[in-house]
């Protein structure tokens, strides 16, 4: 499906990174990697690069695009950031850091609900490209879309990109209401809330709310709070068991972004005065100044409002 081979650098060889590299190469494209643990020369690997997909974690983005500023990039290459998380330091999305160190550059966001595992094993995926710059957005959806990894594009690349940072704090709670034995009526209920929580986060932040209904979203969400292959999920679920934050992400591998995202989410909430009731309760376990019945009690002491 793709149109033409191109040369694509992927900056992060960790799950996901690796993952979209495999799915570039059986495109036929030229990839390159890069990763900060086997540390190859990011220049060569962003020489004459006409595709740069950033598939870092949250911590590394910052530091990443400085030096992908830092030694320049071709002026056509689109970049595409990957990761799900928000920046503690000035509360921006992934991209929004992207493009304020590449203002001239097209920048897109790729997310959907896409566990790394399950498509290193050839399974069927699907995920959205967005960008403002509706070009960028259909140049990445031809050259990775494939009869395994379904890709749509979209305008809303704000609410592509929240949709699947904010999910992950829900997952951990979706998690935790598991690791307790809650039943299906309580995880669909949390599922459902956490989703309005998105909703309500994401349109005062810019976002159309039909974006949060669809696979960056709704979609993610639902990968993530019914799959153990989750990061997020399996850390609320630990916890949800009653065990430490420590002892659980020592049993994983791996980025629960959530983890980080949750405080971030907390302070961006206060300032724009959403409310955010799951997150907090999320944040406040984290902390380990809650216990999971607790944090449960509350949610449903809740006052009595309409849907
Ligand atoms: N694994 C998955 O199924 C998916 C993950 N994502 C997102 O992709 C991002 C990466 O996730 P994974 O690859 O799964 O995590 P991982 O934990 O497997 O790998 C993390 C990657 O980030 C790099 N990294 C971390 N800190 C860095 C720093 N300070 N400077 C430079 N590089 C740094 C690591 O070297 C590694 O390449 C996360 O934001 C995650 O939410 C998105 C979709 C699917
Ligand atoms: O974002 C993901 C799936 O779309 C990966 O989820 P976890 O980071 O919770 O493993």
């Amino acid at each position: 499906m793709a149109t033409s081979t191109q040369t694509i650098a992927i900056l992060g060889a960790g799950a996901w990174g690796s993952t979209l590299a495999m799915l570039a190469q059986a495109q036929g494209h030229r990839v390159r990697v890069w990763d900060r643990r086997t540390a190859p020369d990011l220049a060569g690997v962003l020489q004459g690069a006409e595709v740069i997909v950033s598939a870092v974690s949250m911590a590394g983005v910052r530091p990443l695009a400085g030096a992908v500023q830092k030694i320049g990039i071709p002026p056509q290459a689109i970049l595409v950031s990957a990761t799900k998380g928000l920046d503690p330091v000035e509360l921006l999305t992934p991209t929004q850091i992207w493009a304020a160190n590449f203002p001239n550059q097209a920048v897109v966001v790729l997310s959907g609900p896409n566990l790394s595992v399950e498509i290193r094993q050839g399974l069927p995926a699907a995920a959205v490209v967005a960008s403002r710059d509706p070009w960028a957005a259909t140049q990445v959806q031809r050259a990775l879309s494939s009869d395994r990894f379904r890709l749509y594009t979209s305008s809303d690349p704000i609410g592509v990109e929240l949709g699947g940072t904010l999910k992950n704090v829900i997952a951990i709670a979706v998690g935790v209401c598991d690791g307790l034995q809650l039943g299906t009526n309580a995880r669909s209920a949390l599922v459902t809330r956490g989703l309005a929580e998105m909703i309500r986060v994401g349109s005062r932040l810019g976002a159309r709310p039909e974006t949060l209904n669809g696979l960056s979203g709704l979609g993610d969400l639902l990968a993530t709070c019914h799959s153990p292959l989750s990061r997020n999920y399996r850390v609320g679920y630990g916890l949800g068991q009653g065990k430490p934050l420590g002892q659980v992400l020592a049993e994983i591998e791996g980025t629960a972004e959530g983890i980080h995202t949750a405080p971030v989410l907390l302070k961006i909430a206060a300032q724009h005065g959403i409310p955010v009731p799951i997150t907090h309760e999320v944040q406040l376990l984290l902390q380990g100044q809650t216990t999971p019945v607790a944090a449960l009690a509350r949610l449903m002491e809740r006052q009595l409002k309409s849907e």
